[in-house]
């Protein structure tokens, strides 16, 4: 049995804001029939610590930056926590990053400097009876454990980097060495400097033993200039240790045959229930009745989603006779565009601004497309619900959307292999041409129901892709 400390800032169902929640979710019980076990450290967010009800206190970091912590074990929607119980740093009400104002917390780098000081703590013993054989960190706010096993020296797990997102680095001033618990010596190249800041992210990627990202495309994308956001030299120079592995999706949220939050629920060989799911979308967006294709947009409204891309190419989707039913939230301006286009086209753009885990599981359920035409993206997982749920994604070809899709071009259709419709550069006008490909298929009902029935037969879940992060763990420790 191998032992893991994940180490994470969000986790499902209990705090989320976008996929690696899910990912962090989702991988223990995936893990638990690879003889991995996985206990998880997160943030003591209110949400957290009511979840976790009356937890075992395992531990205690008297100084936490700036307060007293007490580390809180037990046991909440089927997953072994930990939480990092630090009043001062964690009970704030709302998202985890941000404050009512929508303005991150000016303290967080020293929220999520505690996260990772407290992952190592443990790592190194702070806790009876967890000595993890692995210490795997997700994404910036973890990303400094590593850094401060190295500076702590003495025995340590081995160590992984998890990069959901390249985007989000956490770079602070040089002026918080001290304040971070970090010594001198390590503002160098060779320790947490990163372009005269102190980089978190940096840091993970420079001391960690493995570095995995979410697809293998991304994997490679992340060495290049164009996508690397300026850590390409470091992540080509560790090119060796670098690996991607694809998301898996959890079957246990994510079923249309069994799942309790959608009108009508099928399988395979009954699409004709989506009818149903796709009249419940038509009256939630406002929308009419339409021959051409319902698509759909489950996202955050952000350039990295191409959510400008698409509001340019409304007035095309809409003569193309498609409609559109979006849910998401995000730039106040992106926001704004969608709401007046829904104003601009009646019952045939249908916004929802918000964040409705509920009334997504309902999109993919009853939309005939779902569209993610993002300018990169590490894995993607709204793609991979579209086609467990017969919506057929219509992606870019970046990332993660590069390997989980195949594009409907004449090759992929003789060889009955297409999933979905990809376009590339991510441009306002192949956006629209894959619109307007998406919309010619779709007329062609018994090819369209081939294509859906084949995205829902392909075995997407965590229960098998798990495998390649156990395989790892075991390189790692031989
Ligand atoms: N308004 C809304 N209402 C309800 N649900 C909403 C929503 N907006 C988004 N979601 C949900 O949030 C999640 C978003 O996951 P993604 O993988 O698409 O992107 P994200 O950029 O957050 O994640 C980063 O990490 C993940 C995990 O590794 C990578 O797949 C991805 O490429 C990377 O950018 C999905 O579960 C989606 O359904």
């Amino acid at each position: 049995m191998i032992t893991v400390l994940a180490v994470a800032s969000e986790i499902h169902p209990l705090v989320k804001t976008g996929g690696l929640a899910d990912v962090v979710g989702a991988l223990p019980a995936a893990l638990a029939g690879h003889d991995v076990a996985v206990t998880t450290l997160v943030p003591g967010y209110p949400a957290i610590l009511a979840a976790l009800g009356k937890p075992r206190r395992v531990g205690v970091i008297e100084d936490c930056f700036g307060g007293r912590a007490v580390l809180k074990r037990g046991e909440a929607a089927g997953l072994d926590l930990i939480a990092l119980d630090a009043p001062h740093l964690y009970d704030r009400p709302g998202n985890p990053y941000a404050g009512p104002d929508g303005r991150d917390w000016p303290d967080n780098a020293r929220r999520y400097a505690a996260l990772a000081y407290a992952a190592a703590g443990v790592a190194q013993g702070l806790v009876a009876n967890v000595r993890p054989d692995i210490l795997h960190a997700h994404d910036w706010q973890a990303a400094l454990a590593p850094a401060y096993l190295h500076y702590a020296g003495g025995a340590r797990p081995r160590t992984v980097v998890t990069v959901h997102n390249l985007a989000f680095q956490g770079q602070y001033p040089r002026s918080m060495l001290e304040e971070l618990r970090l010594p001198p010596r390590a503002f160098a190249m060779d320790g947490v400097e990163y372009y005269g800041m102190i980089g978190f992210l940096k840091s993970g990627l420079h001391f960690s033993d493995r570095i995995t990202t979410v697809s293998p495309r991304y994997a490679a994308e992340i060495r290049t200039a164009e996508a690397g956001m300026g850590l390409e030299g470091l992540l080509a120079g560790r090119a060796d240790v670098l690996s991607g592995i694809v998301n898996g999706l959890d079957d246990r949220e994510w079923n249309p045959e069994t799942d309790p939050r959608i009108p009508a629920t099928y399988t395979v060989k009954t699409l004709g229930q989506r009818a149903r799911n796709r009249t419940a979308i038509e009256q939630r967006f406002g929308l009419g009745r339409g021959e051409g294709p319902l698509m759909s947009v489950v996202s955050r409204l952000t350039w990295q989603k191409g959510m400008d891309l698409l509001v340019e190419a409304l007035p095309h989707l809409v003569a193309s006779g498609a409609r559109l039913a979006l849910l998401g939230s995000g730039d106040r301006d992106i926001e704004a565009a969608f709401r007046a286009a829904a104003e601009r086209f009646p019952g045939r753009i249908g916004v929802v601004i918000g964040y409705d885990e509920a009334l997504s599981h309902g999109l993919f359920a009853g939309a005939d497309m779902t569209l993610v035409p993002s300018r990169f993206e590490p894995c993607g997982l709204t793609q991979l619900y579209g086609l467990r749920y017969g919506c057929v994604p219509v992606v870019a070809r970046v990332g993660g959307l590069s390997d989980t899709i195949v594009d409907a071009n004449d090759a992929a259709l003789t060889l009955k292999a297409a999933t979905g419709v990809q376009f590339q550069p991510v441009s306002r006008a192949m956006l629209e041409d894959a619109i307007s490909r998406a919309v010619a298929l779709f007329r062609d009902r018994p090819l369209w129901q081939s294509i859906q029935r084949r995205g829902m037969g392909l075995d997407l879940s965590w229960t098998s892709r798990a495998g390649a992060y156990a395989a790892l763990y075991r390189e790692m420790l031989r």
